[in-house]
């Protein structure tokens, strides 16, 4: 219906705050595209300008392909839906469902029956006399998606609209909205900070940071394969474990990842070995997803490591164990909305010991601009920047109430071929596949 292209946009606030930092950024016809990211990255901004609320500083944006940047947002065919919804109060559902017809002199009879069907798509068919306080905030939601669908736009802007549900009615939307979207074939950019949904909803997901986009790919892409280490943090429930490894090559023969107390092995003919070996000597970041361990016996040969359990997660379905394995772990701050983070055994003064780390980490004055870019010159491997340093505790899956306890003794075997490896600037090391 329509393509939007952003062309090296950035958006500079009077105030100085550089919002979005030279963003590109394509949304094909029909495409489903989540912008994803913490709170402050730009998000919004990126949308506000799609929708010509807000002026690029510099940068173009096309509409299908037309240069849309002078476009009054009346004559761009875009309905935007928000977080709050925005329903008029004193309208009842039908006539805020049929307030833009309204708006664009649609004569009543014909009004009435585009916003009948409409509502019955969305299942509020039998609402449509009540007023929005009358309504359940899943209602209100739909209510919200029917006035911007009635218009038959050719791009929806979706502005966190499930942030103000319960998470089961978000779960529950999610997959409507995105149906309902795919069914009209409507090409939308859809605002979050949630992954949840970003990896459930989006055909393609773009992650920022800072006003900067860190990946674009579908989800598969930027979950599997991050282009930088802030994408490989933020993805992902347990995080990704990204571990501080020095490269020593012996030529011919393995590619040695030492991780302080022990080492992990690249043969010389796995492809991977060759490109890590421009690393020789040098401290890069390897990253282990708890999908790569597998917890074995003891003694077990081949890829495994071995430490001591600091403290457990009990999550119902299945338990995560967080081992002391003598390694460095890089931490990646900012990550915005951490993963939800039950009771744990011991673990509470530890965990509050590092949240504080962090606030101090952040609170470190103003930071300098070539920051905002993955391609920062501060070494992710240093404790400035936005990235620290701590001892690893390493999350490894286990069964729902394992039999074992903090101080116990695991083994865990590395699935070699699920390793991700970034340079010390935090951006991925290409080794060829993968
Ligand atoms: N009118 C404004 N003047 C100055 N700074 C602004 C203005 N609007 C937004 N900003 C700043 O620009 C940055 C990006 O804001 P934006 O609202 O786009 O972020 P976001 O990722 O959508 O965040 P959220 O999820 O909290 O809405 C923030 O630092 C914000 O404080």
């Amino acid at each position: 219906m329509t393509t939007v292209a952003l062309k090296d946009v950035t958006k500079i606030f009077p105030d100085g705050t550089v919002a979005v930092d030279n963003v590109s950024l394509d949304v094909n016809d029909g495409e489903f595209m989540v912008l994803l990211g913490p709170s402050g990255c730009g998000k919004s901004t990126v949308l506000r300008m799609v929708a010509g609320l807000e002026d690029p500083s510099a940068g173009a944006i096309l509409l299908d392909g037309e240069l849309a940047n002078d476009l009054p947002p009346r004559e761009r065919r875009i309905a935007m839906v928000f977080q709050d919804f925005a329903l008029y109060p004193h309208m009842s559902v039908g006539e805020n469902i049929g307030f833009p017809l309204r708006l664009s002199k649609v004569e009543p009879t014909s009004r009435g029956e585009r916003v009948a069907d409409v509502a019955s798509a969305l299942g509020i068919g039998d609402v449509l006399g009540r007023k929005p306080n009358q309504l359940s905030g899943g209602q209100r939601q739909r209510v919200a998606m029917g006035r911007a669908i009635v218009r038959r736009p050719g791009l929806f802007l979706m502005d966190e609209p499930l942030s103000n549900l319960d998470s089961g009615l978000r779960a529950e939307l999610r997959a409507e909205i995105s149906g309902l979207v795919r069914e009209l074939g409507v090409s939308t950019i859809y605002v979050t900070h949630d992954q949840a949904e970003a990896l459930t909803m989006a055909d393609r997901v773009a992650i920022m940071r800072r006003g900067v986009l860190q990946d674009v790919g579908t989800p598969t892409q930027v979950y599997g394969r991050p282009a930088t280490l802030y994408v490989a943090a933020f993805l992902g429930s347990p995080r990704m474990n990204l571990l501080e490894a020095s490269v020593y090559v012996h030529l011919d023969r393995y590619v040695t990842l030492n991780l302080g107390d022990q080492a992990l092995y690249l043969p010389w003919d796995d492809i991977r070995a060759r490109a890590v070996a421009h690393y020789h000597g040098e401290r890069i970041v390897i990253g282990l997803r708890a999908e790569a361990l597998t917890p074995v016996g003891p003694n077990t040969p081949g890829d495994v490591l071995q430490g001591r359990i600091r403290y457990l997660e009990h999550h119902g379905h299945e338990s995560l164990a967080f081992l002391d394995i003598g390694a460095t772990a890089v931490v990646v701050d900012e990550m915005g909305q951490a993963p939800a983070e039950p009771a744990a055994e011991g673990g509470a003064l530890r965990r509050f010991g590092h949240a504080m780390q962090r606030l101090t980490a952040r609170s470190g004055g103003p930071v300098a601009t070539e920051e905002r870019t993955s391609r920062s010159r501060t070494s992710v491997l240093s404790d400035e920047g936005r990235h620290h340093r701590r001892p690893a505790e390493l999350a490894v899956r286990l069964a729902p109430y394992p039999n074992v306890q903090p101080g116990t003794a695991l083994s865990v075997s590395v699935r070699m071929d699920a390793l991700h490896f970034f340079d010390d600037r935090g951006d991925r090391i290409d080794v060829g596949w993968r």
